[in-house]
């Protein structure tokens, strides 16, 4: 059975607080975007993960899918599998694309053995596997908080609007990119901005708190931004811990980016 993992895009991001776990409690709005990856996974009677398209760096570890693999057959009595990922969406570059794929290794390997797990379980074996895992079990826009596990619903319809993504091909890991930012309470009201303001005001209201640090690191962020502007987004902004940035725009729009950057560019469902 073959599904298609997506990415999403932080719009707005408050780094509230620094936990006892070492992580960060967060408020954020998540929402998917169509950029996907393929995954098949079949029964088998050996284990086998491999991947094709962009290279996926192991770190010494084992590969997201493997893990949420694990994580279920620790629980259940369930025949090995084959999977194979081809990975479209760039690592570590805010997309989340990682943890869709765990989460949707979850949601496949309990349709494919009819194990009946929850949502709610679901998104809590997620929570083991990485702190953006749990949002892609349901995948609907969804205002974040605590460390990515706790959802509010959000009245925000962005349906029909355009998006275009571009990567800088400049990896940042999120740990680093954690360590560099200084918890505050956010000054706006952003769920309310979100809900309440028309998409055109929302520029330097709805901030994403790694940004202005990572742009002093990066200048080349800045320039991103202005050109996303210049071509006449409604709005612009990093996702997640960077490096990908996203206009929304009301029509479909060309925006040429260096030959090396990744880009992306359909309409938010
Ligand atoms: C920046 C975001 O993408 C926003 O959606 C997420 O908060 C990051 O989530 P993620 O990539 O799934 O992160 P994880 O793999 O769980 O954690 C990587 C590292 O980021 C830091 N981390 C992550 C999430 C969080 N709420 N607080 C943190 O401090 C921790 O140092 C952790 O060791
Ligand atoms: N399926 C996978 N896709 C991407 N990275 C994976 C996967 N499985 C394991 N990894 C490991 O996770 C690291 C990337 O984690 P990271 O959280 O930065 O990426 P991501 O989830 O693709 O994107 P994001 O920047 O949005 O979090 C990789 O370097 C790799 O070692």
């Amino acid at each position: 059975m073959i599904v298609f993992p997506n990415a999403k895009i932080n719009i707005g991001l408050n780094i509230v607080s620094k936990r006892e776990d070492g992580f960060h409690n967060i408020e954020s709005c998540f929402y998917p975007v169509e950029w996907e990856e393929n995954l098949e996974i079949i029964k088998s009677n050996e284990f086998q993960f491999t991947s094709s398209g962009i290279h996926i760096p192991t770190d010494g570890g084992k590969n997201l899918c493997e893990k949420a693999y694990d994580l279920i057959a620790a629980d259940y009595d369930i025949s090995p599998v084959k999977i194979h990922l081809d990975k479209r969406i760039p690592i570590g570059a805010g997309l989340g694309g990682g943890s869709a794929d765990a989460s949707f290794c979850l949601k496949l390997i309990n349709q494919i053995f009819e194990l009946g797990i929850s949502d709610q379980q679901l998104e809590t074996y997620a929570a083991e596997l990485g702190s953006d895992c749990p949002f892609f079990i349901k995948n609907k826009p969804k205002w974040v908080l605590g460390r990515g596990e706790i959802f509010e619903d959000i009245k925000l319809n962005l349906s029909g609007k355009f998006i275009v993504l571009v990567y800088p091909n400049i990896h940042i890991s999120t740990k680093e990119a954690y360590s560099g930012v200084i918890p505050k309470v956010s000054l706006h009201q952003t769920k309310e901005i979100l809900e309440n303001s028309p998409i055109e005001e929302w520029q330097g209201k709805i901030k994403n708190d790694f940004e202005d640090g990572l742009v002093k690191k990066y200048p080349v962020f800045e320039t991103i931004s202005n050109q996303l502007r210049q071509a006449g987004a409604e709005y612009v902004s990093m996702t997640g811990s960077g490096s990908t940035y996203y206009g929304i725009f009301k029509e479909e729009t060309e925006v040429d980016f260096p030959k090396d950057y990744i880009t992306w560019k359909g309409k938010l469902q």
